[in-house]
């Protein structure tokens, strides 16, 4: 018997059929499908090219008020706790890694804050940023555009901000945070989603009959306004929408590095190119904080290095990132805070470096993982 709720089915975009925990499913018995056919690319186009120049390092810009602050977190499956008082704050604009040997509480964390899992005890507040409907996802969702430092006081530049969820949908045209948090914890996947939180899965969860652009696109129209009947409608509004879902889809699979795969369906891309799709849909949502839950499982090098490359450039659009990631040298590279969990447990908080040099943490991982240099 468990004292938490069952989990909640579907992440916050919809899941592909039987796609729960699983890779790809690749259809069995089936005749070839025909090419899919991948509508022209509307022009002008919206975004930019993504800019190694404006990113930057973990750790440069002045800590800043919080995006997320975790208290007092506790789950529990019958007599397992697999989250112990789990407390974590995150300063907006920042990457926190979360590492910790198997089972250590790591994905717990995530499916708590997504709504997926009912915490027994605790609280988990977000302090969303207001998001103008489909768009270029690169700002205003994003907090701190790449060009615009933090004021000295962390704040986000920008009007007066807006706790309500209700407020989310009016257009901005500066980032707009909300002075109050709200609680994560006891909503469903699909508001949390709606608030501007976003994850990607360790076990990859695409379409895979579908195209890499519509992946993208289901991701997009998470924050649509028109819905499945209007949209037939032949207005002026609705063409308009649909235009901007195209324009915002096509720019975050050039982002990735991915739009000379848009007609492909996602099960026949490489295992690297799967990973960026997957985040690609998750920008698509426009969120302020994305969870990132292993990225680099199953990555080469060279996948590895575009891995902590992509990361950076998404942080420089003042995406928040929390991350889950066994890859040491990877977390080093881009995290500004690492959180170290074991059995449930907090056990260590700091840079990179002091986390790595933790007895604690040295002993969870039995001076294996965290020495590697
Ligand atoms: N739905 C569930 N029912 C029962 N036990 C669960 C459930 N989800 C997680 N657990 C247990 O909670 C503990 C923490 O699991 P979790 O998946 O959060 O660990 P993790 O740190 O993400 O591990 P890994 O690195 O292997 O993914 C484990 O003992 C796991 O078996």
């Amino acid at each position: 018997m468990t004292d938490s709720e069952p989990p909640v089915p579907g992440p916050a975009v919809p899941e592909p059929p039987g796609g729960s925990g699983g890779s790809i499913p690749v259809p069995r018995g089936r005749a070839a499908l025909p090419p899919p056919v991948v509508p022209a690319r509307p022009g002008p186009r919206v975004g930019w090219a993504p800019d190694a120049t404006t990113v930057p390092s973990p750790g440069s810009q002045p800590p800043s008020r919080p995006i997320l602050d975790v208290a007092g977190l506790t789950l529990r499956f019958g007599g397992l706790t697999s989250l112990d008082d789990v407390s974590l704050r995150q300063p907006r604009g920042t990457v926190l890694a979360v590492i910790g040997p198997n089972g250590a509480g790591k994905t717990s964390l995530f499916n708590c804050l997504t709504g997926t899992y009912k915490p027994r005890r605790g609280s988990a507040h977000f302090w969303p940023t207001r998001v103008p409907g489909v768009g270029s996802w690169a700002s205003p969702a994003g907090a701190v555009p790449a060009c615009a430092a933090p004021a000295a006081n962390g704040e986000a530049p920008g009007g007066p901000p807006r706790p309500d969820e209700a407020g989310m949908g009016r257009a901005a045209t500066a980032p707009d945070v909300a002075r109050k948090p709200v609680e994560l914890l006891g909503r469903s996947a699909h508001r949390v989603a709606r608030l501007g939180i976003a994850r990607t899965f360790q076990n990859i969860r695409l379409f895979g009959d579908l195209t890499a652009l519509d992946n993208v696109r289901v991701g997009v129209e998470v924050r649509a306004r028109v819905g499945a009947g209007r949209a037939l409608l032949p207005l002026p509004f609705v063409r308009r929408e649909a235009r901007a879902v195209a324009e915002a889809s096509w720019e975050l699979l050039e982002f990735v590095g991915l739009a000379d795969r848009a007609g492909q369906p996602a099960a026949s891309l490489p295992y690297g190119a799967q990973r960026r799709l997957e985040i690609a849909r998750a920008l698509g949502t426009r969120p302020s904080l994305l969870l990132l839950d292993e990225p680099a499982a199953g990555a080469t090098a060279a996948e590895r290095r575009d891995l902590v490359e992509l990361i950076g450039q998404i942080r420089a659009r003042g995406v928040s990132i929390l991350l889950i990631e066994h890859d040491i040298r990877l977390v080093a590279a881009v995290a500004d805070t690492v959180l170290a969990m074991t059995f449930g447990k907090v056990i260590a908080t700091g840079t990179p470096d002091e986390v790595r040099a933790n007895p604690a943490v040295v002993e969870a991982y039995l001076g294996t993982a965290v020495t590697a240099s």
